[in-house]
C-alpha cells in the first residue's frame, strides 16, 4: 500500500536492534514527496492490507448501569441509567452527547475498562461476554495519548510488535506489518520523529497504529478527535472508518462533530444525562427527530442540533421524550436494516460454539512469554534512560557534586582522633543523602509513567510483573554507578581508613540504603500524585530519622519509642557505617590536631553512641529484608492502584 500522491522507495525496511540498543530501522527512511494533506485521506480511505481474519463482532449491551462513590458523606452518583444498545459490526460508530453525560463511561464499561459499581450484560456476538476473550480481541484507545515520547514512531513500533506479535515472527515479517500500518495511517515519514515531537493528530494516529499492531476486532477511542484540526480530525475519522469497513467494530466518544464529521460515521449513539436518545444510522436522525415531532431545523448541523436538545435547550420535556422514542437504545428501529439485524439467538446459531475455539485465549493475558516482556521492555527502559540523558547525566553529576561537598566540608575527617564527632556527622550526612535523592527522584518520576502504564498493560502488553522486574533492573546500573562514584569520593577525601573489606562494607550499606529509599518512593509514587508524594515522602523520612540513633543514642530512646528505632532503616544504615568504619577492631586513631582526642580509642565511641560494630550482618540482613518487603508491598499497591482508578 502506498500514500497516494506520494513517492516513496519502499526497499524492504526491516527493524534491527543496534548495537547501542537503539531500535531503527535498517534502511533510510526516504523522503515523501507531494504529500498532501488530502493525499493522506486519501490513502486512509484505502485500508490496511492486514484485515482481520476472525469474523466480525456484533456488541450488544443491556441495562447499563454506573454508580460512583462520591466519598465517605457524599453518598454515590449514578451515570449511566440502564442504557441498552447495539455496536454493530463492520461499522464506525459515535459516542455523542453533551459534556457530562457520560460517553466516556459508557466507552469504559463497553471496553470493560470500568469494572467497579458497575451493572447490566454485555453480549459478543449472542453470547454473555468473557472478560479475557473479549480484551484478546479488543483495545481501547484512551483520550490523552499515552506514548513514549522519548522514542521514535519507528522504535514505538517496533517494540509494540515485539510485545505484541507471536515471537515466531522474524522481524521481516513484523517490519512488513510496521511498514503496513504506517504506510496506512500516513506515519511512514515520520518514522525517525520522536513521540514528544508529533503533532496532536500524528500522535493519536500513532496510538491507533500501535494497538493495531495484533489487529484487533473491536477498537474503542475515547475522543480521538479533541484537540486537532478540522483537517486532521477529518484524517483521523476516516482512518477509523476504512478500519471499520474493513471488518471491526470501532466505537469512538465525539464531542460536537461538524456535519461533515458526522457524514462519516456509519452509527450513532446520542446520550444525554446517563440516557439513550437515539440510536441508529447517521443518515436517519433527521427522520428521526421529525418523526418525534422536534425536527432539524433546515441548515442546522444535525449534530448540532441533537446536542442542544440533549442539553436541554429546547426543554426538558425533550429529552424525556427522545429517551422514551429510543426505549434507552432498545429500539433498533432506525439502523437501516432493522428488520434484518440478527436476534441474539440468531448470532449464538451463527457463530456456533466451535468458531469460538478460534479465539480461546490460551496462556497467559498477553501475547508474548514473560521473558520476551521482560526482555523488550528492558531494551525499551535502556533506551529511554539514553535518550533521557540529561536525567542520568544530573543522576551522576548530583553524586559527584554532593559527593566532593561533603568530601570538602569533612576533609580528612576520618582517621583523626580528635574529629571522630564531625566524622559521626558526615556518616549521617551520606545516609540522608542516600535516603533523599533517589527517593524524591522516584515519586517525581513514577506518577508520570503510571498513565502508559495504565494503558499498555489494559491492552494486555506486558504483565505487571514483567513491567516490575524490567524498571527494578534497568535502573540499578544506573544507582550501583552513582553510589559507587559518590562512595569512592567521600570516602577517599574524608580519609576513611584505606581498606578494601571497610570500604566494601561502607558501599554495601550505601546502595542498601539507596535501593531502599527508592522502593520506598515507588510505593509512595505508585499511590499518590505528585504534589502529595512529595509533601509524604520527607514527612516519612522524619521519623526514620527520629529513630536512627544519631542526635538521641539508641541508649537514650524511651521505652515507649524503642519500637521505632527497629522500623527506622537509617539506624541500621547508621550502625552498619559505624561498623564498617569503627569496626574490625580498628586501632587507635591519630591525634594530630589537638592535644586531647577524647574519642582516640574507638571503643570509646562506640560507647557513647550506643552501637555496636558487631552488628553488621545484621544490619545488612535488616536492610535487605527491608528491600524485599518494601518492594513486594510496592508490587501490590501497584497492582491494588491499577485496579482501584478501574
Ligand atoms: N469517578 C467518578 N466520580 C465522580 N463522578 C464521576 C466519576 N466519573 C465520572 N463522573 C461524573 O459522571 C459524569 C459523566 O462523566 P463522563 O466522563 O462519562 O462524561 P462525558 O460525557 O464523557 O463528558 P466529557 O464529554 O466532558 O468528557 C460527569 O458528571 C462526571 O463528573
Amino acid at each position: 500500500m502506498m500514500l497516494a500522491g506520494a513517492e516513496i522507495d519502499k526497499t524492504s525496511v526491516a527493524y534491527t536492534s543496534g548495537s547501542s540498543g537503539n531500535v531503527e530501522p535498517s534502511v533510510a527512511i526516504p523522503a515523501v514527496q507531494g504529500s498532501s494533506k488530502e493525499a493522506q485521506v486519501e490513502a486512509l480511505a484505502q485500508g490496511l492490507a492486514m484485515a482481520p481474519k476472525l469474523e466480525p463482532v456484533d456488541i450488544q449491551f443491556s441495562n447499563i448501569t454506573c454508580t460512583v462513590n462520591l466519598g465517605f458523606t457524599k453518598g454515590t452518583k449514578q451515570i449511566l441509567h440502564g442504557v441498552n444498545g447495539r455496536l454493530r459490526p463492520r461499522q464506525l460508530i459515535a459516542i455523542m452527547g453533551p459534556s457530562g453525560a457520560g460517553k466516556s463511561t459508557l466507552l469504559d464499561v463497553l471496553s470493560g475498562y470500568r469494572i467497579t459499581g458497575v451493572g447490566g450484560a454485555v453480549f459478543i456476538n449472542g453470547r454473555g461476554r468473557i472478560m479475557k476473550r473479549f480484551k484478546k480481541m479488543s483495545c481501547y484507545i484512551q483520550q490523552d495519548d499515552r506514548l513514549q515520547g522519548l522514542l521514535t514512531v519507528g522504535e514505538n513500533m517496533t517494540l509494540a510488535a515485539d510485545l505484541k506479535l507471536p515471537t515466531k515472527l522474524d522481524k521481516y515479517e513484523k517490519g512488513e506489518v510496521i511498514e503496513d500500518i504506517l504506510t496506512n495511517l500516513g506515519l511512514y515519514e515520520h518514522m525517525n520523529t520522536r513521540g514528544a515531537q508529533l503533532s496532536g493528530g500524528q500522535r493519536k494516529r500513532l496510538s491507533i497504529a500501535l494497538e493495531l499492531i495484533n489487529n484487533p476486532l473491536v477498537m474503542f477511542l475515547d475522543e480521538p478527535t479533541t484537540g486537532l484540526d478540522s483537517s486532521s480530525c477529518t484524517q483521523v475519522v476516516q482512518l477509523c472508518r476504512s478500519l471499520a469497513h474493513q471488518g471491526r467494530t470501532i466505537v469512538c466518544t465525539v464531542h460536537q462533530p461538524s456535519a461533515s464529521l458526522f457524514a462519516l460515521f456509519d452509527q450513532v449513539y446520542v446520550l444525554a444525562a446517563g440516557q439513550c436518545m437515539y440510536q441508529g444510522t447517521t443518515k436517519n436522525l433527521v427522520p428521526y427527530l421529525e418523526q418525534s415531532g422536534i425536527p432539524c431545523p433546515i441548515y442546522h448541523n444535525p449534530a448540532d442540533y441533537i446536542i442542544e436538545l440533549s442539553c436541554g435547550e429546547y426543554g426538558h420535556d425533550k429529552i424525556e421524550l427522545m429517551s422514551n422514542k429510543s426505549e434507552n437504545g432498545r429500539s433498533l428501529e432506525w439502523f437501516d436494516d432493522s428488520s434484518s439485524i440478527l436476534s441474539m439467538e440468531a448470532l449464538r446459531k451463527k457463530y456456533p460454539l466451535s468458531v469460538l475455539r478460534e479465539t480461546e485465549p490460551t496462556g497467559g493475558d498477553e501475547e508474548t512469554s514473560q521473558s520476551n516482556q521482560r526482555s523488550v521492555l528492558i531494551k525499551r527502559g535502556f533506551l529511554k534512560a539514553k535518550r533521557d540523558s540529561t536525567m542520568t547525566h544530573l543522576r551522576l553529576i548530583v553524586n559527584v557534586l554532593v559527593g566532593i561537598m561533603l568530601g570538602s566540608l569533612f576533609i580528612e575527617a576520618g582517621n583523626e582522633g580528635s574529629r571522630v564527632l564531625e566524622n559521626y556527622n558526615l556518616l549521617f550526612a551520606i545516609l540522608m543523602h542516600h535516603m533523599m535523592s533517589p527517593m524524591m527522584l522516584t515519586i517525581l518520576t513514577f506518577p508520570s509513567e503510571m498513565s502508559v502504564l495504565s494503558k499498555e498493560h489494559f491492552n494486555r502488553w506486558y504483565s505487571l510483573g514483567s513491567y516490575y522486574i524490567s524498571i527494578t533492573l534497568v535502573d540499578l546500573p544506573v544507582s550501583i554507578v552513582g553510589c559507587a562514584i559518590f562512595s569512592v569520593i567521600v570516602y577517599t577525601m574524608s580519609a576513611q581508613p584505606l581498606d578494601i573489606v571497610r570500604f566494601a562494607m561502607f558501599f554495601a550499606i550505601s546502595l542498601y540504603t539507596v535501593l531502599v529509599a527508592q522502593s520506598l518512593g515507588l510505593m509512595i509514587g505508585a499511590v499518590f500524585s505528585v504534589v502529595n508524594g512529595t509533601f509524604l515522602g520527607p514527612t516519612i523520612s522524619v521519623p526514620m530519622m527520629m529513630f536512627a540513633g544519631f542526635g538521641v543514642t539508641l541508649r537514650d530512646l524511651p521505652n515507649y519509642l524503642y519500637w521505632g528505632s527497629y522500623i527506622s532503616y537509617l539506624r541500621y544504615g547508621l550502625e552498619g557505617f559505624i561498623g564498617a568504619i569503627y569496626g574490625l577492631g580498628r586501632p587507635v586513631l591519630d591525634c594530630n590536631k589537638a592535644l586531647y582526642c577524647h574519642y582516640k580509642h574507638p571503643r570509646t565511641f562506640l560507647n557513647e553512641v550506643a552501637m555496636s560494630p558487631d552488628m553488621f550482618w545484621w544490619d545488612v540482613l535488616a536492610l535487605t529484608a527491608y528491600v524485599f518487603v518494601l518492594r513486594i508491598a510496592a508490587f501490590i499497591l501497584l497492582k491494588w492502584k491499577l485496579n482501584a482508578v478501574r
